[in-house]
């Protein structure tokens, strides 16, 4: 037997220092317990899928990851969130400088009613001093690594609104990389799309991943199986699956994951 026989693949020593890890998590929409300690790890530059019914807690779950949550009152979370070791549950956390570390893209395109230009531009501004050009070449670059620059290059002043949705929602998450996060959270971002759109999504989050480490809800069950390395399938709070995306769509362990993805409850 040689070394390499017993070293883990690349991928694996890779996943071995976790981007997020999330521990016995527990979250209140009042008094009522909507995730029931979820623990799992989030490996960088990978993309993790978290499925399940509806109702079971994949949004909730998504909007602990950046505190999105603290802009409601009556909500709160139990247990560690830790981004690169630090907890981002402590009270002390800079919840501007978490967002710009942890975005998200949400389900419905959401472009400011501006121009496409100022849509990228007023972000960066609100987080750093930057001079016109370096700013132009910002939009530009976000634009570009969003697959949309072709699209509206010629266009920039013209508004955000006036894009089809699934361009709106490239632009969206153009806004969010120019930013330079290191976790993206996508909260269904191609359930308003047409599979046209919705591909090309999907293809972008593909070439993103090397640069950002993501997290999907996602109801389609194609696309976590082509778009992600790891999958959690949640159920009414609680994490019962947590696998290889392979491993969850061809022989999960546990029944009600096989019973989800074949279309038999849910
Ligand atoms: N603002 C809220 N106030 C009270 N309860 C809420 C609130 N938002 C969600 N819940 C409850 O928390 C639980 C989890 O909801 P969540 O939206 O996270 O589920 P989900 O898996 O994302 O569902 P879906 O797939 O339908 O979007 C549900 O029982 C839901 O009713």
């Amino acid at each position: 037997m040689t070394l390499t026989d017993v070293m883990p693949a690349t991928d694996d020593r890779v996943a071995a220092t976790p981007k997020i890890t999330v521990r016995d998590l527990k979250f209140f929409y009042g008094s009522t317990m909507s995730l029931k300690g979820i623990s799992l790890a989030l490996a960088p530059n990978r993309v993790t899928a978290f499925i399940g019914p509806s109702g079971c807690g994949k949004s909730t779950l998504l909007r602990v990851l950046n505190r999105m949550y603290d802009l409601y009152p009556n909500q709160r979370a139990e247990g560690e969130v830790l981004l690169d070791g630090e907890n981002i549950l402590k009270p002390d956390v800079d919840l501007n400088l978490l967002r710009s570390r942890v975005g998200m893209v949400f389900q419905k395109p959401t472009p400011f009613p501006m121009s496409i230009y100022e849509n990228i531009a007023f972000g960066i501004r609100l987080y750093e001093k930057v001079s016109k050009s370096e700013l132009d070449g910002r939009v530009e670059q976000a634009l570009k690594g969003a697959a949309l620059w072709p699209e509206v290059k010629d266009k920039l002043q013209t508004s955000g609104l006036g894009l089809s949705g699934g361009q709106q929602q490239r632009l969206c998450i153009a806004r969010t990389i120019a930013l330079s996060p290191e976790v993206i959270l996508l909260d269904e971002p191609c359930s308003a799309l047409d599979p046209i759109s919705t591909a090309r999504i999907e293809e972008l989050i593909d070439e993103l991943k090397s640069r950002f480490t993501f997290a999907i809800v996602t109801h389609n069950m194609q696309q976590a199986a082509r778009v992600s390395d790891k999958t959690a399938f949640m159920y009414l709070g609680e994490l019962i699956e947590f696998d290889d995306t392979r491993k969850i769509f061809t022989s999960p362990s546990v029944k009600q994951t096989q019973a989800y993805i074949t279309g038999r409850f849910g």
